[in-house]
């Protein structure tokens, strides 16, 4: 099948690098020469476990192209889809911009029978409101349908979820064009799920909203076992065993941050809320969540007097492990809260320094290792649980003076920073304290 993918973000861009090493012809467009240009030299702009190869593999075998000429991508294509992007409005709305700019560039290119796949996350309705525009702005009197296909790849294993995900989502209002869109995806052999147009549309928001409440739970769970004495990892080991919970996303922390939680929990909310409907839980998830990523401020403020003239190395920047990406990084707020308390930030992350320097206040300094950021330090901030982090050796945090360690992802296990003498509070379990400290406060 000849398929043309509009978007080369995370999501356009595996899809097509997927679609392509199944077998399928794609040409891949971004209005982004840069990006373009990078992309036609098999040069990925996102870090993403196994893309690069797979990018490689499949340009050099002629599957995968990319163009910014939307004529060019289109006008061969069987099927289109559209991968661009849907930011948050000021009102956390979803901004439908670039989505409905997308559905003009294929109207006018449209000369033949066509299926538009739609892959971003869009408002229950809006496949509708997409038709309409295709109708609209088409040239040549030919049939067109939209398909809802939502996406449910997960940043840092993208390309693992594309070939063994749960499930494929197919909205359609007609068995054909579903029926197309089941036969391109049979090859992952991915379970398959088709359904009505708007129930796809809500199944991608739903399924977000309801893991966001489940980290905003567990995260809930965590502050009050902090001043119980109890151990969130006890708790979410024993609450996940029961197969009705599972053991997913119970893993307490500073929040969820990253390019699709945040925004898509704010849209539904919007979602209900035109249709006059208080989702009153969801607001709680939000403001949970919002509340959670300044815990790990509110325990280094309880601990020191102030932080004026404080060194304070952050470990971990990016969203979560395994990728660059840095948008809604806790890292951004939390270091934004040190700046502004007087205190000196030396960053370290393994592979989103260069976004990092695009979206962190100047005045954060960067160590290319963690050693160099613990240096002189006066506390460490674990903000995101990257492997090297995860599995240093705590004696590294000696590199400070008093090792004293703020850990945002519960990395260690307390039992083994007591044994290595190194202070440390953690998320939802009992801080493990030095006696012998001297630092002043
Ligand atoms: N990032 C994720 O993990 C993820 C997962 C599932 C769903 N989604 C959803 O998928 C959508 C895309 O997300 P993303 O993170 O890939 O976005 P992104 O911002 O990384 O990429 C969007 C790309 O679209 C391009 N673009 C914009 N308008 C264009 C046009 N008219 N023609 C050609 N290219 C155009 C931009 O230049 C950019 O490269 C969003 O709706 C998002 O909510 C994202
Ligand atoms: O138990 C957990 C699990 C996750 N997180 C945090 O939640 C955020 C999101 O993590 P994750 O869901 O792994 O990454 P995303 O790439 O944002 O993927 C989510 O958002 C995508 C975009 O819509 C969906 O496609 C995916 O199915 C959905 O998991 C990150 O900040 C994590 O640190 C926790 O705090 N605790």
């Amino acid at each position: 099948m000849k398929i043309a993918i509009i978007g080369t973000g995370y999501v356009g861009l595996v899809t097509g690098v997927s679609l392509s090493e199944i077998g399928h012809q794609v040409t891949c467009i971004d209005i982004d020469d840069g990006k373009v240009e990078r992309l036609k030299k098999g040069i990925s702009p996102i870090h993403e476990p196994g893309l690069s190869e797979l990018m490689s593999k499949n340009i050099e075998e002629q599957r995968l192209s990319f163009t910014t000429n939307h004529q060019d991508g289109i006008r061969e294509a069987d099927v289109v889809y559209i991968a661009v992007g849907t930011p948050e409005n000021e009102d956390g709305s979803a901004d439908l911009y670039y989505v409905e700019e997308a559905a003009k560039e294929i109207a006018k290119y449209i000369s033949k029978d066509m299926i538009v796949v739609t892959k971003s996350t869009i408002p229950v309705g809006t496949n509708d409101k997409i038709l309409q525009i295709l109708q609209k702005h088409r040239i040549y009197d030919v049939k067109v349908e939209v398909v809802s296909n939502p996406e449910f790849l997960r940043e840092g294993s993208a390309i693992h979820d594309s070939f063994y995900g749960d499930r494929i989502v197919i909205g359609a209002e007609s068995e054909e064009a579903a029926t197309v869109i089941e036969e391109i995806n049979r090859p992952f052999g991915v379970p398959i799920f088709k359904t009505d147009i708007k129930s796809a549309e809500m199944i991608k928001y739903a399924s977000n909203a309801f893991l966001a409440t489940k980290i905003s739970f567990i995260n809930e769970i965590s502050n009050i076992c902090e001043l119980l004495d109890a151990n969130i990892e006890n708790v979410a080991k024993g609450m996940g065993l029961d197969k009705r919970i599972g053991e997913q996303f119970l893993k307490a922390g500073i929040g969820y941050g990253g390019s699709c939680f945040p925004k898509d929990t704010k849209a539904l909310i919007q979602i209900a809320g035109n249709v006059k409907y208080d989702f009153e839980l969801l607001k709680g998830v939000v403001n949970v969540n919002q509340k959670q990523q300044r815990i790990l401020i509110d325990k280094l403020n309880s601990y020191f007097f102030s932080l004026k003239g404080k060194r304070i190395a952050v470990l971990g920047l990016a969203f979560k492990p395994d990728t660059d990406d840095m948008r809604e990084a806790a890292s951004i707020k939390v270091t934004e809260e040190l700046i502004k308390q007087g205190a000196e930030v030396i960053a370290y992350d393994p592979v989103a320094v260069k976004n990092a320097k695009g979206v962190l206040d100047p005045r954060v300094q960067f160590a290319s290792s963690i050693e160099e950021a613990l240096g002189g330090s006066d506390a460490a901030m674990i903000l995101t649980e990257w492997k090297e982090i995860k599995t240093m050796d705590p004696q590294l945090f000696h590199c400070m003076d008093q090792p004293l360690v703020f850990d945002g992802r519960n990395c260690f296990d307390p039992e083994s920073m007591k044994n290595n003498q190194v202070e440390y509070h953690s998320i939802g379990r009992p801080a493990v304290a030095v006696p012998s400290r001297t630092v002043p406060l």
